[in-house]
This record gives C-alpha cells, structure tokens and sequence, in this order.
C-alpha cells in the first residue's frame, strides 16, 4: 500500500511505517503525478483536495492532520465514494494558549493590573472558541459569545449567544470560525469595512481562524487611520504570499502557527491514524502520549510574594510568546519580495518545538485558593 504524504507531517514512520510504504512530498506543491498511485494520501492544510489532483486517481483515503478542513473539496470526496478524516479538536488547546498570550501583551499593554477586566467577544463558539471561552469563563473575564449556527441548531441551549455587532463591542474580539463561503451564515469577509468601523483604537481585533474571514484590504486601510484598533493576525489571505503593507500595520503579526504547538501537531497525526486504521480494519495500537519528549522546560516556581497576574503571565509567557513569531516573521519580511512566500512557509516548516502549559508543573508557595485555580484553568499541572 502506497502512503503519499505531506513531509511536515510529525511522526509519519512511527504512526504509519507499517501500514505502507511512505512517500513524502511538498504539500505546497503536490501534483496528481505524484498521487497518482498512491492509495492513501495524508495532507496538512496548504493542499487544495479535488479533482485536479485525484480525478482518476486510485486514492481511497483522504487524512488531514488538521482542523480546518477548507483547502478539500468534500462533496466531490463524497461523491467519488473516497473516505475523509479531519482532526478535529487536535490543536485547540495550542489555539487557545495563542490567544492567552496575545491577552496578556494586550493587557499589559493597556496598562491594565487585572487582565480578566477585558472583556472578550469570541466569534466561531467550536472546538478552539469553546476551549477559549472555558477558560476566560474560569479566569473571571466577560465573555461574549457570538455563533448564529449554533444559536439556530441549538435554541435550547444554555449559552447566552449574542449578536456579531455585540461581540464587536467588547474589548477584545477574537475570531475562531472556518472560512465558508455559502450558506446563511457564510464566513468569508465576515469582517469587511462596516464590522471595522465599529472598532475603536482602544480595541483589539486577533484572528486566528482563516485569513479570507477578514477582507485584508479593508483592514489595511482600518489600520491606516488615526482611530484604528490594534490588530493580531495569525492568518492572512493569500498565504503564503502575504501583504507586507498588512504585516507593518498589524500589532502582533505571526505565520500561521497558533495551532503549532507540539501536542497539537502529534495529536492531529494521531487522530488521522486512528480513523486510517478503522478504515483498513487494524488495530489501533499507538497513542500521542508515548511520542511526547520531555519538554526542555519541566517546571517554574513562585513563592508567596508573587503577584498574581505577574505569576500567570510569566508561566504561560515561559510556554508560549507570541512575540518571538512576530519577529520572526517581520525579519522574513525584509528579505526579497519574491522569496516571502517562500520564507512563510519555512518559518511553518522549520517551526521550534513548542509545548502546552500541560506539560510545565507550576509549583506554588503559600499561594491562595485563586491563584491556584487561575493555573489550573489554564491547564497547567499544580504542584503545592
Ligand atoms: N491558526 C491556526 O493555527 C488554527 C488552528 C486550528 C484551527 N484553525 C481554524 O479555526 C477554525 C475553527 O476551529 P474549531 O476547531 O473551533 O472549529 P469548529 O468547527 O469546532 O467550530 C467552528 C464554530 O464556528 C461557528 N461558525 C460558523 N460560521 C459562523 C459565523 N458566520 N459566525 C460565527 N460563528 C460561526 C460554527 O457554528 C462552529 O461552532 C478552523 O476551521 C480552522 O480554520 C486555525
Ligand atoms: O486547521 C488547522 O488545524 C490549523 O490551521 C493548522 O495548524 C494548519 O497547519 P498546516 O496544516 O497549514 O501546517
């Protein structure tokens, strides 16, 4: 059995070496010569699935190690009777400690003692804004949640939905839908000129769902105004050829990776070997757990008189800082312009090990019942 698969894939021998034969490619640039005799093929998200690449193809299995499922075309998967698999849920949790981190610079920016005094509008209420809104919930932020498919699927539901315009209102308003581009409540330039307007300079807007939820251009020129808010983009349209006009103007500017965390990334290859497995009728034999290293960095201490923010900030900061993409990306974007594309996706591809706060054991000296229950809502392991 012939595996063609994407080369960013972690893990690609340990989980499916003997399944098949393993062929690896440039998701970038796949070609149905490539895939032409293959009978499963295993992507990430920067391969368009469809017919120009699989019509008359013996594939029989499509596997995205991803969540965004948005670059396959899964009617057409359907109605050539070839098997999907996406991975849902698999990197929510890095998504979310992105947006954390991105809080925290925006509070502190702000000059704000208390960072759960911002309130946060999450659009797309799913895996990654339900993570999100659990633990701002926990963490004592307002939290406006705004998800109109869900409100019409599920009247009886418990959450308190609001509107798109309401969720503009708040301080921060972070954007975790999936680009659809029919349908009643369709994504794609969701936020256009008017949603913009309505933000003020003392806002932030982050976006890390997929970059075409937001019209670039008329974020480019929101930006360029004296009123404009602050803007922290994960995703950008047009990747991986990026508008660099868009990056100088955007406060945190970062190449695709909130998702990239190294539970994230092994979690999805696993998922996608669970569901092949079903496929063939295997076993499901390995797990993510036994492929986690260590981590380089197992534990902080704070002692009483750490401060509460101070300690939170400093703990996730250790796991994850946006501020190191955005300068990474910001020092690509000063190469060639028609390397830039290119170098986007060396930054994904060349991406350093990351961990979750899962993995770092905070321990606490005298500290009080809340600071304890901070940590834990964001997932870090407690030592008392
Ligand atoms: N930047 C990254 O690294 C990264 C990582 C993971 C996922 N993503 C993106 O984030 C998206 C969301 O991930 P998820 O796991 O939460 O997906 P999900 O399918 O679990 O949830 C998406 C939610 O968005 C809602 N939604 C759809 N249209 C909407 C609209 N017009 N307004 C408001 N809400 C709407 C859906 O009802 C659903 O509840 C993915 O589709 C993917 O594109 C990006
Ligand atoms: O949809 C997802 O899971 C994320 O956007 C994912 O992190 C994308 O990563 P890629 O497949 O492009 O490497």
């Amino acid at each position: 059995m012939l595996i063609v698969a994407d080369e960013n894939i972690p893990l690609l021998d340990a989980f499916f070496g003997d399944i098949g034969e393993i062929r690896r490619v440039t998701g970038r640039t796949l070609s149905r010569d490539q895939v032409e005799d293959a009978d499963i093929l295993l992507v990430r998200s920067v391969t368009p699935v469809g017919p120009g690449l699989l019509e008359g193809t013996r594939v029989k299995f499509v596997g995205t190690t991803t969540i965004g499922t948005d670059h396959v075309d899964l009617d057409w998967l359907e109605q050539q009777g070839i098997a999907f698999a996406a991975a849902p849920g698999c990197n929510a949790s890095s998504v979310a400690e992105y947006v954390l981190s991105v809080l925290s610079l925006f509070a502190e920016r702000q000059g704000r003692d208390d960072w759960s005094s911002l309130s946060v509008g999450i659009v797309g209420v799913g895996n990654v804004g339900g993570t999100l809104a659990r633990v701002l919930d926990r963490l004592g932020f307002e939290v406006r949640l705004c998800d109109p498919p869900r409100q019409d699927a599920e009247p009886e539901s418990d959450e308190a939905f609001v509107s798109l315009a309401e969720a503009l209102e708040c301080d921060v308003v972070t954007l975790h839908t999936p680009l659809t581009r029919t349908g009643a409540h369709a994504t794609h330039h969701m936020i256009s000129s008017a949603e913009l307007a309505a933000l003020r300079p003392n806002q932030l807007l982050i976006n890390s769902g997929r970059g075409e939820v937001i019209d670039n251009q008329a974020l480019k020129h929101r930006l360029e105004q004296a009123d404009a808010p602050l803007a922290a983009l994960d995703v950008w349209e047009g990747e991986p050829r990026i508008d660099p006009e868009l990056v100088a103007l955007t406060w945190l500017a970062t190449p695709h990776i909130a998702g990239y965390s190294l539970e994230g990334k092994v979690q999805g290859t696993e998922m996608i070997y669970q569901a092949l497995s079903q496929f063939l009728g295997l076993p499901v034999r390995k797990k993510a757990g036994q492929f986690l290293p260590e981590p380089a960095m197992s534990k902080v201490s704070f002692t009483s008189n750490a401060a509460e923010d101070a300690a939170i900030r400093i703990a996730l900061r250790a796991c994850y800082d946006p501020r190191q993409d955005d300068a990474r990306l910001r020092l690509a974007m000063t190469g060639a312009p028609e390397e830039w594309g290119m170098a986007f996706d060396q930054l994904r591809r060349d991406y350093p090990v990351r961990r979750e706060c899962s993995s770092l054991k905070v321990q606490l000296k005298g500290s009080s019942k809340s600071l304890q229950d901070s940590f834990k809502a964001i997932g870090f392991k407690l030592k008392i």
